[in-house]
């Protein structure tokens, strides 16, 4: 059996997933400890410096910052984190990833990717996408949430993130499954007010979330 990845909080908490620098220091400023660096579909020289200044700023605010695909940049500069998508996992080097002691995040999007998922014994499964999402082409249906809470039931011992076109006003229905982690996108990056999206969500997702579950 694959040796497993370390472990993170049991409840992530809100989970912004963005595209730049500025965007990660406006979130930790406002108090967000899970968050995701994405800028897609570059060569790792063109995101360097954004990857290492996204993981001094993660260290600095004493924050879970995961770096999603650039996992050689994320261990070079000791990320907290990397998040990888199933067709990552062809190509990425998880011994090396496991190695350098950061967390694994992993998208899955039905039962053969959970499978697969899960015998790698990742920190935490990302399950989505819940709702129709503007954000990313998705080549599958969006799951809703009775299925992601029948994905749940097999998840009692990882931690759990939800994602995909999740509404501040969908946040209720998305907790209500037991999922540890919301993660979003649009709903802070394109909201008319960022900072109150983001205030509330964070009231939301993080209200009944104990002290000792979010480490
Ligand atoms: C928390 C979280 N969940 C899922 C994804 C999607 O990752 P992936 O499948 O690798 O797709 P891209 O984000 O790379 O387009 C994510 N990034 N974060
Ligand atoms: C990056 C990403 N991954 C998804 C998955 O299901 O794996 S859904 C998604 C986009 C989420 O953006 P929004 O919160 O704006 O819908
Ligand atoms: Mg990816």
């Amino acid at each position: 059996m694959t040796n497993a990845f370390p472990a993170t909080a049991a409840k992530l908490g809100l989970y912004p997933v963005v595209d730049s620098v500025e965007w990660i220091e406006r979130l930790l400023d406002a108090g967000v400890r899970t968050i995701q660096l994405r800028i897609k579909d570059c060569q790792d020289h063109e995101v360097e410096e954004a990857v290492r200044d996204a993981i001094a700023l993660g260290k600095r605010y004493r924050a879970r910052l995961f770096i999603n695909d650039y996992w050689r940049l994320a261990i070079k500069y000791h990320a907290y984190g990397v998040h990888l998508g199933q067709e990552d996992l062809d190509v990425a080097d998880l011994e090396a990833i496991r190695q350098a002691g950061l967390r694994l995040g992993l998208s899955t999007h039905d039962d053969a990717e959970l499978d697969r998922a899960l015998a790698l014994r990742p920190s935490y499964i990302a399950l989505g996408h819940i709702f129709p999402t503007q954000t990313k082409e998705m080549p599958s249906a969006p799951q809703g949430t009775t299925e992601l809470k029948r994905h749940l039931a097999r998840l009692q011992d990882i931690s759990t993130v939800a994602i995909g076109g999740i509404s501040l006003a969908r946040v209720p229905e998305v907790l209500a499954t037991g999922v540890g982690s919301v993660a979003v996108v649009s709903a802070i990056t394109q909201a008319a007010d960022w900072r109150e999206a983001t205030k509330q969500l964070l009231d939301m997702v993080e209200s009944g979330i104990q002290p000792a579950e979010v480490l």
